[in-house]
């Protein structure tokens, strides 16, 4: 027999979260909603949110007043005496990523970007075809993450396609939401590390295949990756570009714009296209599904290929720092409509912390805004804690194009989350009991208290993670 959809309500089991909750739903803006109850059903997905309410129960009842609460329920109860200290957070969304590099982190020496590939990537990438080596690798950089309260991530493997399919297995087994993007390259790479176009499709076509089919884990997407233009053949391109239409808009991801030599090399390399951007639109890799890592030096027209595009943008403010590549214009990108998100680029980047990138986020905007002459401008250019936090979870998603499942607290979105506690014995933020939010005039407002934790916190202010509504960490 049917079961009619108030048995299925009854029958169902649902969690409730209650506690503070603080989200950014757009840019500048921070939502602090306290005393607050989340319902989420199995599917991970947010059925209601309650907000200034005495207790979860009476939320729940509300939003079904027919629920068995003593075997179908699950709450969470994470509301404390002390209401500022422990909030939850949307989980972060880490828009670029290379897996594969996390045994790097921290080495770049004095490099810029392309001798930086040769000396150090590049081969680190071949050893990873050692499965063993690639086990311990993608075991810890999803760990790390995760401890650091990366719920998504868009990550670059290698051009092998068994330790890509494992990273797959390893994300899956994990919990961790995922994009994982098997590296395409069939030109100035070298020997021991480089494939040929109809490999680079095939065992692309093969992790896509093993992810949708084998894996079917409706958390684990495949993504393209053709590493960048100056490695990839016009054929591989339009290979990869036909490859995403036959799977119905397979999410892309590459570099675009990052250093000055790249740029004119691309130049010479394609003579025919009037920019770098318009190498990947003429070739066909150009969609709303589209993650393009850095575009530190882009001109005018290329912005706006992007945002008709709809393609989104991953700032990697310390990959950018750490190579010498420059500072991306991240105010100009957004004022023009474009879609920015943040990307640790581990290990041009050398943490793979969202939170820590963010705050160069910040801090890299600062150095822009000292180029600006116009104190207008100079103000305009700097991104706020709030902007960056922002980047950091609602501006990921919607690089991804998941703007409308992931990034906030809000019905009918995941739950992703992680628990912040700010006030632990061992966290490094240090509130003091006259900063304490209150009605005291000499307190903080949360949005001080957030920008103590965005400066001076870590991974032990990450108590718990949790994605699609199962606890992970
Ligand atoms: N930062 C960065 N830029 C790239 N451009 C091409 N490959 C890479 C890479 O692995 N990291
Ligand atoms: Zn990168």
């Amino acid at each position: 027999m049917e079961e009619t959809v108030e048995e299925h309500l009854i029958g169902a089991k649902i969690k409730v979260f209650y506690g503070t909750f603080i989200d950014t739903p757009f840019i500048g803006k921070l939502r602090v909603r306290q005393h607050t109850a989340v319902g989420v059903n199995e599917n991970g997905t947010i059925v209601f949110i309650k907000e200034n309410c005495e207790s979860p129960d009476i939320a729940l009842l509300e939003y079904n007043p027919d629920i068995n609460i003593n075997d179908n329920v699950e709450f969470i109860n994470k509301q404390c005496e002390k209401e500022y200290s422990t909030f939850f957070f949307p989980g972060f969304i880490d828009t670029h990523i290379h897996a594969s590099q996390y045994p790097n982190s921290g080495i770049f020496g004095n490099t810029t970007l392309l001798d930086w590939l040769t000396k150090y990537t590049f081969p680190l990438e071949a050893s990873l075809k050692d499965l063993s080596i690639a086990h311990k690798v993608y075991t810890k950089v999803v760990e790390r993450t995760l401890s650091n309260g990366t719920t998504t991530a868009a990550y670059y493997t290698t051009i092998d396609p068994e330790s890509t399919k494992l990273m797959a297995k390893i994300c899956s087994e994990r919990g961790q939401r995922a994009l994982i993007g098997k590296v395409c390259m069939d030109r100035n790479s070298p020997d021991t590390y480089q494939e040929s176009t109809h490999e680079s499709l095939e065992s692309s076509d093969e992790v896509i295949a093993y992810i949708r089919n084998t894996l079917k884990d409706p958390k684990i997407l495949p993504i393209l990756t053709p590493r960048f233009a100056p490695t990839c053949s016009c054929e591989l391109m339009k290979g990869l570009s036909k490859l995403a239409q036959s799977y119905d808009n397979l999410h892309i991801q590459t570099h675009l714009s990052e250093n000055l030599k790249e740029i004119d090399w691309v130049k010479e390399l394609f003579p025919d296209c009037s920019s770098y951007t318009d190498v990947y639109y003429k070739y066909g890799l150009l969609t709303n599904k589209t993650i393009l890592a850095h575009c530190v030096h882009l001109s005018n027209p290329e912005i706006e290929l992007i945002k008709t595009a709809g393609a989104g943008v991953a700032h990697c403010p310390i990959a950018n720092t750490s190579l010498s590549s420059g500072e991306c214009h991240v105010r100009k990108l957004i004022d023009e409509g474009v879609n920015v998100g943040l990307g640790t680029d581990v290990s041009g980047g050398f943490s793979s912390s969202i939170l820590v990138t963010a705050r160069q986020a910040h801090l890299v905007s600062r150095h822009l805004s000292m180029k600006f002459e116009d104190e207008v401008d100079k103000d305009h250019m700097k991104l706020s804690v709030v902007d960056a936090l922002y980047l950091g979870t609602q501006g990921g998603a919607n690089v991804l194009n998941m703007g409308d499942k992931l990034g906030t607290f809000d019905v009918g979105k995941k739950f992703d989350s992680q628990l912040i506690n700010i006030n632990s014995e061992y966290d490094p933020v240090d509130i003091f009991h006259w900063q304490v939010p209150s009605e005291n005039n000499d307190s903080f407002t949360m949005e001080e208290i957030i920008s103590k934790w965005f400066f001076n916190g870590d991974d032990r202010n990450t108590i718990n993670v949790w994605v699609d509504g199962s606890q992970i960490l």
